[in-house]
């Protein structure tokens, strides 16, 4: 019940946006597309009637209704066809706003990384079309029982055994039901095959793979995966397909044994004298109206039980994106302690391999932090936590001593920039590209070019049309960039927010030539020393320690867990895993 409650409100939020005026023209459109057979059976029985006895009054009664009814019928199909499309590509347009919506508001990326979830919205984004017809379903589904029941009396009035003929719906309506969920869990079971034909088509087609799938000759490896996917999917979905549509080709069966079974009553009744030659003739066309309402009826008792499964994934989404409500509290303006960890252990969503371990540690306010260890040591993931990403799974993490699950994720998100090894490619204006950075300010050419200027990537203002060229070689006249360049700007984009808390940059120069690293890590240093005056955290990933020797802090990670922390030189003194690694670095550096 509370899932046909929800289906509701889904749909009445998505009609509001697509426009009362369009829902309502289709509904009109589609109900009127149902009068058609109905005018014509009322038309017969004049029409007949009047032509056997040369009454010329109902001959034009008779033929002015299936006149009109013929028109119908016929503009039937462009209107519906004109009214279905409109409708789906708005609503199309609506529910991937709405899923986009849905995608970006949660704050973390646990959900996103969730097998369910991608399933789950992978198939919404597919069905989208259904809550289209959802939408229009709830109106017409009554306008198509009541033409049921007014055909229905009709035939009673004739003859009263004639009633049966519309029960059969019940059945119809009942198979379509089991159908749709005989298919529906045939895609979920599917779904992750769906996304492996997809991802593997996109591995074999775009440019970011096509070097390596050439070099290593995986093309037809992967042409093959793809067959063996999409084969598994479309083999569950056909079979539960066939699986229903024996049951349904029996209703059918029953269908047609009804309607020769109401021409016979009728012929009876004309034998017998009890009934004329308009009578048959609006039998035939009420039986016909009958049998096409009731399949009307059990397509869309399909369409509701579609629509429903739809929203339910729709549910399970938002369920997954709200669970940030209740964090309210605002981070603090400037920090004055800074980010303490407290017994913080993690394991990413669907393993039980913990990759932090009681990790206790505190990234005093103003202070450069450099984290380092070998690689899965931990030190992304440890970043994804500081930056809200992920909870921990046990302990907590303080912000200036507020527990950072209490805080507004946006509110904190706004405090923090980010640089990272697998910087994003915006392509869009250079302008956008960096902007983004700092939504407030996307359009303030100063700050932009401050920021470009920060993170050596002045070669951006350099190119055909400035700030306004745009990136990527996939749009007509788009500059493409190298991996450098691209993470130049994303080091821009880091360099927007004027006050941040915490400066977060996760490997930031791996794509950078030594020039540019240097140039960098003298802007670290100097915001560093503004980070003292306004209580900044810097925090760097590095695995080149002439970087790292910089920091005020130095943390080692080793299997998840703090192996060593303290300045360069009490680490080089205690002699540990970070004396041996910088003096190895060194060495090859002679
Ligand atoms: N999204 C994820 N889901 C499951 N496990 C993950 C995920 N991301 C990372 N891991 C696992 O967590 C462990 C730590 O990864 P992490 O990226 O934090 O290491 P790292 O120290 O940053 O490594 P690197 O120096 O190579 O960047 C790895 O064993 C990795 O397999």
């Amino acid at each position: 019940m509370r899932s046909w409650r929800h289906t509701w409100r889904l749909l009445l939020g998505i009609g509001r946006e697509i426009g009362v005026v369009v829902c309502v023209l289709h509904i009109l459109v589609v109900a009127t597309s149902f009068l058609g057979p109905l005018l014509l059976a009322l038309g017969l029985r004049p029409l007949v009637d009047g032509a056997a006895s040369g009454d010329t009054r109902r001959l034009a009664t008779g033929g002015v209704l299936s006149g009109v009814a013929l028109v119908l019928t016929a503009m039937a199909p462009v209107g519906y066809r004109w009214a279905v499309i409109r409708m789906r590509e708005r609503s199309q347009m609506v529910v991937q706003r709405r899923l986009l919506t849905l995608s970006a508001s949660a704050s973390g990326l646990g959900h996103i990384e969730l097998p369910a979830y991608r399933d789950q919205l992978e198939l919404l984004k597919q069905r989208s079309d259904d809550l289209a017809d959802g939408l229009t379903l709830f109106a017409i589904g009554p306008i198509t029982v009541v033409q049921l029941v007014v055909t229905a009396l009709l035939l009673g009035r004739i003859q009263p055994l004639l009633l049966v003929i519309p029960l059969l719906a019940i059945p119809a309506v009942r198979l379509a039901r089991r159908a749709e969920r005989l298919r529906s869990s045939a895609e979920l079971r599917t779904a992750a095959d769906r996304r492996a034909a997809q991802d593997l088509f996109a591995l074999a087609t775009t440019p970011a793979s096509g070097a390596e799938v050439r070099i290593h000759g995986v093309g037809a490896e992967l042409v093959a995966r793809h067959a063996v996917a999409s084969r598994t999917r479309h083999g569950a979905v056909e079979a539960a397909l066939l699986r229903s549509v024996g049951a349904t080709v029996g209703v059918w069966l029953c269908y047609a044994a009804g309607f020769f079974g109401a021409v016979v009553v009728v012929l009876r009744q004309v034998a017998a004298g009890e009934a004329g030659a308009g009578d048959v003739a609006m039998v035939l066309g009420l039986a016909a109206a009958v049998v096409g309402a009731a399949g009307q009826l059990s397509s869309q008792a399909g369409s509701a039980m579609r629509v429903r499964t739809v929203a339910d994934h729709y549910r399970w989404l938002e369920g997954e994106a709200g669970k940030d409500a209740g964090r309210t509290a605002p981070p603090r303006e400037r920090l004055a302690d800074g980010i303490a960890l407290e017994g913080v252990h993690f394991a990413y969503q669907g393993t039980d391999r913990p990759v932090l371990t009681d990790v206790s540690l505190r990234l005093p306010a103003g202070a450069v932090v450099a984290l380092v260890g070998e690689n899965g040591a931990g030190k992304t993931s440890l970043v994804k936590l500081l930056t809200g990403m992920y909870e921990p799974t046990a302990g907590r993490i303080a912000v200036d001593g507020m527990d950072l699950t209490s805080l507004d994720p946006d509110a904190y998100r706004e405090r923090i920039t980010a640089g990272f090894q697998d910087y994003a490619r915006f392509e869009l204006a250079v302008r956008e590209s960096v902007g983004v950075g700092d939504l407030t300010r996307m359009t303030d050419d100063r700050a932009v070019r401050a920021a470009l200027e920060a993170a050596g990537a002045d070669f951006a203002e350099r190119l055909p049309s400035g700030l306004d060229t745009t990136l990527g070689a996939g749009w007509d006249g788009g500059a493409e960039l190298s991996g450098g360049q691209w993470q130049r700007l994303a080091l821009a984009r880091a360099a927007m927010r004027p006050r941040p808390l915490l400066v977060v940059l996760d490997e930031p120069t791996a794509a950078l030539d030594p020039h540019a690293e240097h140039a960098l890590f003298q802007r670290v240093t100097a915001d560093a020393r503004q980070g003292r005056v306004d209580g900044r955290i810097t925090l760097l990933v590095s695995h080149r320690f002439s970087t790292v020797r910089m920091a005020d802090l130095i943390v080692v990670l080793s299997g998840g867990r703090i192996t060593e922390c303290g300045t360069h030189s009490e680490l080089l003194a205690r002699g540990g895993l970070y004396a041996d690694l910088y003096n190895l670095q060194a060495e090859s550096y002679r």
